[in-house]
């Protein structure tokens, strides 16, 4: 490979550089193994041929310990040679990594010492929040995924820099996770068009998000009636065994996500009455969401990829599974605007059903890209909202303290029961908007948010080149010590007794469940409705207990992880 390699080109690279060198010393060696091979195979042949055929004891000796010499040289070669590739390999990689230095200082980045080619994969492998926290008081760190460097930021400006986009200095990567090199290629002969303008749009002005609003009021009803029979579930299921565990689910996320996930399909997509037979929600929400946790693992361990084949397979068994529910959820849409065109005459406006959000969502792109959408649009509303309920379920569950706060809010607002719930009431919840956000804060169920560099800059001291993805990780700006107080703990008040935004962190830009700028999350206020409901219900109308018994294998600390597995709850009816 030259050394006009694009600016932190990625592993695909490395594996090519590792390949290339080794090719470029095995080519001789073959050569001369060949050569070898062919001498030692020519002996005996000559000797017939030149009539010694019976040649004595001592020079036959002779003649072998000269062929075996010529294979060891040979082996000796093929050694020596791998062992220069990897020197090579490595010296290419260390000049990389040099690269990302403290640009005051010149020193390396802050971040664990990278192992040789393979970087911090290891660490971030088994112990990925574990590694990440030892750093969370830097304000950036760079760890090594082979020659990729992971940039983490955690400082505040350096997160309003990348999330607020800099004027199109930091944007969404088109593609997910690491880069090819073509990809990288593009991004820098794109740059100079880039660098200037502004890509940035304001959220508020953004017309989906209003509609968004609209079709909530619309489907107040169908939400609420969604969330009865989601605790209605829960609670059959503890009347016949303390935990709930419906067809031996280990977990209760299943049928918490099984209701969400239909409740979604209906309300963005208008999966329901005869549609709804076409799409088993059963089916659907387990393709989400094991689609959906081998996604986020990919994000979080780039490394699973090349490690674990199982699991590759079973990924993209479910990525195809996921491309057919989305080409249907295509087709549903499209016979929708074909039926509110048909009703109101053609171009006429579509009313505030949940379809018209979804199509001022997606906008104006071809096939690929409304599929592309459609799919990302799925994932985004199923994956997040269940885990952020039995999260906030499980939290609230052993704090009495909260639950008659809670209690105290409702009775104030006259709600007694959940038939008495209306949308106006949903403003003025404060303390349960207080829990759902502080849960969101503990557990903040997007793993990473991703931005690409598309010049170069200086982050937070460190040097950055073009092309480079910069990571958000959630759950570590949520837990540095610097910014919250007794950042573990579950604190609800402290959205009440500071600000209602960010808490008692200094500002919004570090309280990022859904992110921040331009690219925000486009659904927040669905997801919050939906998880108001579901506390305004449990609160109104059960009492309920919860225990968490395993232990989060993924990781040492007891709650880095943000799989809600081994939580057991029971449910009883308040009279
Ligand atoms: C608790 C629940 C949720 C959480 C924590 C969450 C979080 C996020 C985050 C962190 C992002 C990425 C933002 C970025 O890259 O800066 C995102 C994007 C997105 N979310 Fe959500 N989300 C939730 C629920 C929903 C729901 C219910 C919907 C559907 C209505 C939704 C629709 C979207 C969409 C469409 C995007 C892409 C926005 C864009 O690329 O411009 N999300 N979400």
């Amino acid at each position: 490979m030259s050394d006009k390699a694009p600016k932190g080109s990625s592993w695909y690279a490395t594996a090519t550089d590792v390949l290339s060198s080794a090719y470029d010393g095995i080519v001789p060696t073959l050569g001369y193994i060949k050569r070898s091979v062919e001498d030692v195979i020519q002996i005996p042949y000559s000797n017939v041929t030149e009539g010694h055929s019976n040649i004595t004891s001592s020079y036959s000796s002779l003649e072998s310990s000269t062929n075996y010499s010529n294979v060891t040289i040979a082996i000796g070669v093929v050694a020596a040679s791998a062992v220069g590739a990897g020197i090579y390999s490595c010296a290419k990689m260390y000049r990389r990594r040099n690269k990302y230095r403290h640009y005051k200082t010149n020193q390396l980045a802050p971040g664990p010492t990278p192992l040789p080619i393979v970087g911090n994969v290891l660490q971030l492998r088994t112990h990925y929040y574990e590694t990440l926290y030892r750093f969370v008081e830097q304000p950036a760190s760079v760890f090594w995924v082979m020659s990729d460097p992971f940039i983490v930021v955690n400082e505040e400006a350096a997160l309003r820099r990348v999330l607020g986009g800099a004027n199109g200095l930091y944007t969404k990567p088109k593609y997910f996770g690491y880069r090819s090199r073509a990809v990288t290629k593009a991004v820098q002969s794109e740059k100079k068009q880039v660098a200037l303008e502004s890509i940035q749009y304001d959220p508020n002005g953004d017309v989906s998000r209003a509609a968004l609003e609209g079709m909530i009021i619309s489907s107040f009803g169908t939400i609420k009636g969604s969330m009865v029979d989601l605790l209605h579930m829960l609670d059959d299921a503890s009347s016949h065994d303390i935990t709930i565990r419906p067809n031996n689910d280990p977990d209760t996320v299943n049928p918490v996500r099984r209701s969400i996930v239909g409740l979604n399909l209906n309300l963005l997509f208008g999966v329901k009455g005869e549609r709804a037979n076409e799409v088993d929600h059963r089916h659907v929400s387990e393709t989400i969401s094991s689609a959906g946790t081998e996604f986020a693992r990919r994000m979080v361990n780039p490394f699973k990829v090349l490690i674990d084949i199982p699991s590759n397979l079973r990924f993209l068994f479910d990525v195809s599974s996921l491309i057919s529910l989305g080409r249907r959820l295509c087709g549903i849409l499209d016979d929708s605007v074909k039926c509110s065109m048909a009703s109101e005459g053609h171009g006429g406006v579509r009313n505030a059903s949940g379809c018209s959000w979804v199509h001022a969502w997606i906008g104006k792109v071809g096939t690929i890209g409304k599929l592309g959408k459609v799919v990302g649009l799925l994932m985004a509303s199923t994956q997040t909202v269940p885990l952020a309920a039995v999260w906030m379920l499980h939290l609230v569950a052993n704090d009495e303290n909260i639950k008659a706060k809670l209690r105290e809010e409702l009775e104030d607002l006259g709600v007694h029961k959940i038939r008495d719930l209306r949308y106006e009431h949903l403003e003025k919840m404060e303390v349960a908007e207080a829990v759902i956000k502080e849960t969101l804060r503990l557990y903040p169920p997007f793993p990473l948010i991703q931005r690409q560099a598309q010049l170069d800059d200086v982050l937070a001291d460190i040097t950055v080149t073009a092309g480079s993805i910069v990571y958000v990780v959630p759950w570590l700006v949520h837990r540095n010590p610097k910014y919250w107080s007794n950042a573990h703990e579950f604190r609800p008040e402290r959205f009440l007794e500071e600000s209602r935004s960010h808490g008692d962190a200094p500002s919004d830009w570090l309280y990022l469940p859904f992110g921040r700028g331009s690219r925000m999350c486009a659904g927040s206020k669905l997801a919050l409705t939906e998880l108001k409901i579901l506390l305004c219900h449990a609160v109104c109308s059960y009492d309920w207990e919860s225990r968490k018994e395993i232990i989060l294998r993924d990781s040492k600390f007891p709650e880095l992880g943000m799989d809600p597995k081994g939580i057991r709850m029971s449910f009883r009816r308040r009279n």
